[in-house]
């Protein structure tokens, strides 16, 4: 593709990512999977191109208004991009935008005036308020600033960046050392993660899919928060273990491995496709304790028979993944799911039923994506208020034994952030049930 051609692929993916009511990952891939002559570089280059512009949104647009309100189009979105925040001079970008075959039109005559408007500037301005400047939206800020204080900018501006890529090694398969030199031999470069044991973070963007470690089920992806959650969970050999809302196991996975393909993992979620998914993934990372449940909704007739059946169970919530907004930046924006008050009482309703799969002495973890403390700390306080049988299991106490590399100190739960440990922003915390039932 040439530089022009790859602009207008981006041009067009924008405008389908603004019309389009699904997330832009999928978005994007679905792009590209209908173009499949577009090499792997270039869908690399165009989908970074398309990710940088929805990451600099709110402040892209501070600069419209700061340039005296010009329209807003994936177009001009873009050229903006190009200008602020990769330094491409004005007239280079006229170039090419040629009108040519494959590359965009040429520039109309307030294109040409916005260009030259922004010519000269950087993309951060001291006059921007301190939520556009880190891409802070009005729904989250007040909750997010209430919480973190004066880190409230230092956590946020964190998110900013692309999340780096992390592999987790399936022990069932292999060490980590057997994953890093089959890695290497394909020239992919990795190293060991600070707080997984089974963690790799690879340098760059490489092609994993087409590896032998990956093909083999040696390795999967896996952020490094998400791969802790599963140690958190600490299903040993044998043991009964209920993911209750697995979608598409990514944490199964990795409980399950742990397990060593000894004891029994009922994989549930009310989307049955994610489940399908899920089983895919686990025949290929060869583990063979694992069933799927699709539930009908977390009041399953399912959970009331399994009552008191369970080693472990975890509830890795839906919720409004404000700890993953480095990896989906338009979900700052565009909220495609329910909202925080609807999630509140979800998440509320699945803690209560899952909890009750639990059996004397068993425990429940529960995991969200979620920096908000109504998420997190607040629904924990609500679950031990209405079941008194359940204690909270201190993750700093847990950690030696359970992950067995330093903790990261976060005291009962477990609270990641991008800014202070390098993960996406997660957070656990593992509830035990008394030895006789409620
Ligand atoms: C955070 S995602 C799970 C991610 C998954 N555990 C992983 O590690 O890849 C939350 C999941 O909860 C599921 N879910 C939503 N409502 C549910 C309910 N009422 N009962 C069970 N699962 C539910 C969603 O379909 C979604 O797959």
């Amino acid at each position: 593709m040439t530089p022009g051609a790859r602009l207008q692929a981006a041009i067009e993916l924008l405008d389908e990512v603004e019309v389009t009511p699904r997330p832009a990952d999928a978005v994007i891939s679905a792009f590209f999977r209908a173009r499949r002559f577009i090499g792997a570089k270039d869908r690399a280059a165009v989908a970074e191109t398309v990710y940088g512009v929805l990451r600099r949104h709110a402040r892209l647009r501070w600069w419209f208004q700061h340039a005296g309100g010009f329209p807003i189009t994936a177009r001009t979105l873009l050229i903006a991009d190009q200008i602020l925040a990769q330094g491409r001079p004005a007239d280079h970008l006229d170039k090419l935008f040629s009108g040519g075959r494959f590359a965009p039109e040429q520039f109309s005559q307030n294109e040409i005036r916005l260009a030259n408007k922004l010519e000269g500037h950087t993309l951060d301005h001291p006059d921007m308020p301190d939520d556009v400047a880190v891409e802070c939206p009005e729904w989250a800020s007040g909750l997010l600033r209430e919480f973190y204080g004066d880190r409230f900018v230092t956590e946020l501006a964190a998110l900013l960046d692309p999340a780096p890529l992390d592999l987790r090694t399936n022990t069932v398969k292999g060490d980590r050392d057997a994953a890093i030199a089959a890695l290497a031999a394909g020239g992919i470069e990795g190293e060991v993660t600070r707080w997984s044991p089974f963690g790799i973070r690879v340098h760059g963007r490489p092609p994993l899919a087409s590896t032998d470690a990956f093909k083999n089920g040696l390795i999967e992806i896996q952020d490094e928060g998400s791969q802790l959650i599963g140690l958190l969970t600490d299903a040993q050999p044998g043991h009964q273990v209920v993911d209750f809302c697995s979608g598409a196991g990514g944490k199964a996975l990795a409980i399950a491995a742990g397990m060593n393909n000894k004891g029994r993992l009922v994989a549930c979620d009310v989307l049955e496709k994610r489940l399908k998914r899920a089983a895919e993934r686990l025949r290929r990372a060869g583990l063979h304790n694992v069933e799927t449940r699709p539930l009908s909704s977390e009041r399953d007739p399912w959970v009331k028979r399994h009552k008191g059946k369970f080693d472990r169970v975890l509830v890795d919530a839906p919720c409004t993944g404000t700890g993953t907004w480095r990896r989906n930046p338009d979900s700052r924006w565009r909220l495609l799911g329910p909202g925080l008050e609807e999630l509140l009482k979800l998440q509320h309703s699945i803690l209560d039923s899952a909890s009750r799969l639990v059996k004397p002495g068993g425990r429940l973890i529960f995991a969200t994506c979620s920096l908000l403390p109504q998420e997190n700390e607040h629904q924990i306080d609500a679950f031990l208020a209405a079941h008194p049988d359940f204690t909270v299991k201190p993750v700093d106490e847990l950690w030696p034994t359970a992950v067995g590399t330093a903790s990261p100190g976060t005291g009962n739960y477990m609270r990641l952030s991008p800014a202070r440990h390098g993960t996406d922003g997660f957070f656990a915390a593992v509830l035990e049930r008394g030895s006789a039932m409620e």
